[in-house]
């Protein structure tokens, strides 16, 4: 037996504008997880779904951000149920929904490290605030919010903040960054291996940085996998395809060098819209990788 697992769903839409991604958690079961992580001799424990307001479109007059109260009551159902399965000692696997989730996983989990790393494996930054954000959508802040910048009550969930230091970030994948966040990435000197350092290195190497990267500074390391780092050829089922990602194989060697290091001790799998994809690729993938961050091998 290796070690217990806790799944728990968060089929968020409020963060976005496209519909189908609180249909993510649903794609992601009917893809196996739980048997597959299972046949590699985990206790898994499915604990169902968060409940997420149904209540759509709104936007707060003060900010522009969109759907604000709603994001901010499920952020804090996420956080509370993510603090609950750490303090049982399992594995946290959240399964998503949109990318605005992480501010509740975050929120529970990083009052468990002192200094908690974050892999952001990601086509986008999700660094924007609601002054530099050019959509008021707030799957594009959650790594904003988890340093402690922008909407105060995003901020604030479970009373403290930040939850994460700039200096504990890995950002893997980034191709499209909006101009504010380029310019926080610079101020607050944030690690990112874009898509042009990973073509010069090549993902072996950018994995390896990261690992040590990580090895010494951070006594925890949570993986936020949104889909959308996928090249769209790979992951159709995504809300804000980008294109020229990482491939298949890049992205499972990834996986398989995390479970290597054994240094995860929390993970999210983002951004999967069931509706946008082709035949559940998206789902069938993110559970692919899974496995492979749990120890699957080739042999
Ligand atoms: N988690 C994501 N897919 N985020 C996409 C964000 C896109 C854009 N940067 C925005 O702020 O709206
Ligand atoms: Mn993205
Ligand atoms: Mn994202």
């Amino acid at each position: 037996m290796r070690g217990k697992i806790s799944i728990v769903g968060a089929p968020m839409d409020l963060g976005q504008l496209r519909r189908g991604v609180d249909m993510g958690p649903s794609a992601i079961r009917y893809a196996g997880v739980v048997e597959r992580l299972e046949s590699l001799g985990y206790q898994v424990n499915d604990l169902g779904d968060i409940e997420i307001g149904r209540d759509r479109l709104t936007t707060d007059p003060l900010t522009g951000l969109r759907n604000l109260e709603a994001v901010v009551q499920a952020s804090t159902k996420i956080a509370d149920k993510v603090d609950k399965i750490m303090k049982e000692g399992s594995f946290p696997l959240v399964l998503g929904g949109d990318h605005s989730i992480a501010i509740g996983t975050l929120a529970g989990i990083s009052k468990y490290f002192k200094k908690l790393g974050v892999i952001w494996f990601d086509a986008h930054g999700d660094l924007n605030t609601p002054e530099t954000s050019p959509s008021g959508n707030i799957h594009g802040m959650p790594l904003a919010v988890s340093l402690g910048l922008g909407e105060t009550t995003l901020t604030q969930i479970c009373g403290y903040c930040p939850k994460i230091q700039p200096e504990n970030i890995v950002i893997i994948g980034a191709r499209s960054l909006d101009e504010g966040e380029k310019r926080l990435i610079k101020e607050k000197g944030i690690k990112v291996y874009t898509m042009h350092e990973i073509d010069r290195l090549g993902i072996p190497k950018v994995i390896e940085g990261t690992i040590a990267y990580f090895k010494d500074r951070t006594d925890g390391v949570h993986l936020s996998l949104d889909l959308d780092g996928l090249d769209p050829l790979y992951a159709p089922g995504v809300g804000t395809p980008v294109e020229g990602g990482l491939n298949y194989r890049e992205s499972h060697l990834a996986m398989e060098m995390f479970f290597e290091s054994e240094m995860i001790t929390s993970a999210e799998f983002v951004e999967v819209n069931p509706i946008l994809d082709e035949k559940n690729k998206t789902g069938i993938l993110a559970v692919g990788l899974m496995a492979s961050l749990f120890g699957e091998s080739l042999l």
